[in-house]
């Protein structure tokens, strides 16, 4: 097993997949070099590992969408020569990838239906209707879902909550990958899902669930596994481990705590570089981030905070009734389906996309500039590849979450608007990206942060908690505990 710590393995009799030293290559990329990796009956099965290490490729191996270029698949005991989507499926395994697979233009019904491909038939909309209600039902009180909605028109935790909810759908469901699906959600919503695999479990079900949050892993898994750079690297009962020892198993050179990188210096005196007002805001409370601050946005997802950051965004430089941004901006979409990469273009071409004058030799742009530039954010911010010009999509979901960082920093926008841009970045990035953001703002550089992740809002220097679209509430860097933004993303506004 390459050297990987395996600590009382349960008995492979009890699997129901089992993957045989089994290696993945994409050209000159070893993304699995001999893994070893089974699931059984009845267990919530963590896997971590940096961006990268190959956790996504492997999940796809037991989806039946990719096939390993060496190995072997067992499925219930029996040796497969030819593994295939349909016989996953007919095994009951199902998958929630990271990057969603929804069709936008259809209704939450219809890509339902297309979960039941051979069953259909007269009423088939009322019926799909009626089970997709009430699966969100169960995963998510309070959804406020409607079966009808058409995709595009749903937030992208939404999104994720329908996704994760159709995979659920299918009678003979046994085995369900989660590839981090708590990314878009907030902490309400991602403890409601949470729960829900928990009943699942203890119902027989199995899952493998990935997450970059360790908490979620240590909390709710049997075992772990954690891969690095593309091998298995340990796998162990959870309880063996803890937070510490988690993150240097993935090898990050980060195995630092918590701690605040918030300033320390008082800002208060600094030129207001933006004041925006949220649209349903009924008195003059607004958004105020001065010349060096980072502030955050927190509240429960959709109530209001991505469409302030787009306004801004949409402000740089000018000043409308209810929004003012002194200078330009630049944006981290936490979308980055819909709003962030550029699917057909190479990984230096979506770094450097918000750079081009300053890449220009004369009229033209200058191949050789916006190659160093992007040699230059791939090593400050650790993005994993042999080659620049490779497609954008050839990066593991992290590592296109790295590039879209590089973009805004390697800019010269004096304001960065970030929309809950560590989606999938794992833990030793965010560290590095925390330090790198501090560092920027020591330098005068603002940022408004909107996060789902409690943790990341220490990082900043005020923090605005909004609630159906106003801000509901307010606190400096150290007023805020995990009880009170609770008490606060649950208030009306007056
Ligand atoms: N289609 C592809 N073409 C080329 N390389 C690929 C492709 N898919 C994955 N890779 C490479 O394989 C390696 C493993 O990627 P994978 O997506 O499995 O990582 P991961 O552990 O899921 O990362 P993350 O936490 O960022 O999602 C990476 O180096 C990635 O760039």
């Amino acid at each position: 097993m390459n050297g990987a710590v395996v600590a009382s393995p349960a008995p492979t009799g009890n699997a129901i997949i089992h993957l045989s030293n089994v290696t993945k290559s994409f050209g000159s990329v070893r993304a699995l070099g001999g893994v070893e990796f089974r699931v059984s009956r009845g267990e919530c099965l963590g896997l971590v590992g940096h961006n990268g290490a190959g956790k996504s490729t492997l999940m796809h191996m037991l989806a039946g969408t990719l096939r390993p270029t060496s190995g072997t698949i067992s499925l219930d005991g029996a040796d497969l020569k030819g593994y295939t989507v349909a016989l996953a499926q007919q095994a009951g395994i199902r998958c929630v990838f990271q990057e969603l697979s929804l069709c936008p233009n259809l209704s939450v019904t219809e890509n339902t239906r297309m979960m039941h491909r051979h069953t259909g038939g007269f009423g088939w909309r009322r019926r799909f209707g009626n089970l997709i209600r009430m699966q969100l039902d169960a995963i998510f009180p309070d959804h406020g879902i409607s079966a009808d909605a058409i995709i595009s028109d749903l937030s992208i935790g939404r999104r994720q909550m329908v996704e994760i909810a159709r995979a659920f759908t299918v009678p003979n469901t046994r085995l369900v990958i989660l590839d981090e699906p708590t990314s878009s959600l907030d902490a309400n919503t991602a403890s409601q899902l949470l729960g829900f695999v928990r009943r699942f479990i203890g119902d027989g079900g199995s899952v493998v669930l990935i997450s970059h949050i360790l908490g979620e892993i240590l909390e709710n898994c049997d075992r772990i596994i954690v891969m690095r750079d593309g091998q298995v690297s340990v796998d162990a009962p959870a309880d063996s481990f803890d937070r510490s020892r988690l993150v240097q198993a993935m090898g990050s050179a980060h195995a630092r705590t918590r701690e605040s990188l918030a300033s320390s210096t008082d800002r208060a005196q600094g030129p207001v570089m933006v004041r925006a007002r949220p649209k349903f805001q009924r008195d003059e409370t607004a958004v105020v981030a001065r010349e060096g601050e980072v502030i955050g946005l927190a509240g429960f997802s959709g109530h209001g905070q991505t469409e302030i950051l787009v306004e801004v965004f949409e402000a740089a430089g000018r000043r409308t009734t209810r929004t003012e941004a002194a200078s330009s901006v630049a944006l981290v979409a936490g979308d980055r389906q819909r709003d962030g990469v550029f699917p057909l273009w190479s990984i230096a071409q979506n770094i450097t996309v918000r750079s081009l004058a300053a890449l220009r030799q004369g009229p033209l742009l200058s191949p050789d500039r916006e190659l160093a530039m992007a040699t230059l954010w791939k090593t400050r911010i650790g993005i994993r590849t042999p080659d620049l010009n490779n497609p954008i999509l050839s990066l593991s979901g992290g590592n296109q979450q790295k590039a879209l960082f590089a973009r805004a920093l390697g800019s010269d926008a004096r304001i960065v608007v970030m929309d809950d841009p560590m989606r999938g970045v794992d833990i030793g990035t965010k560290m590095d990206v925390y330090d790198l953001i501090r560092s920027e703002a020591a330098e005068g550089r603002t940022f408004l942060w909107y996060t789902t992740e409690l943790e990341e809002l220490e990082n900043c220097d005020h923090i605005y908690v909004f609630r159906h679209g106003r801000i509901v509430a307010d606190f400096a860097q150290g007023d805020l505990s995990e009880q009170q933004l609770i008490d606060a993303s649950f208030r009306e506004a007056t």
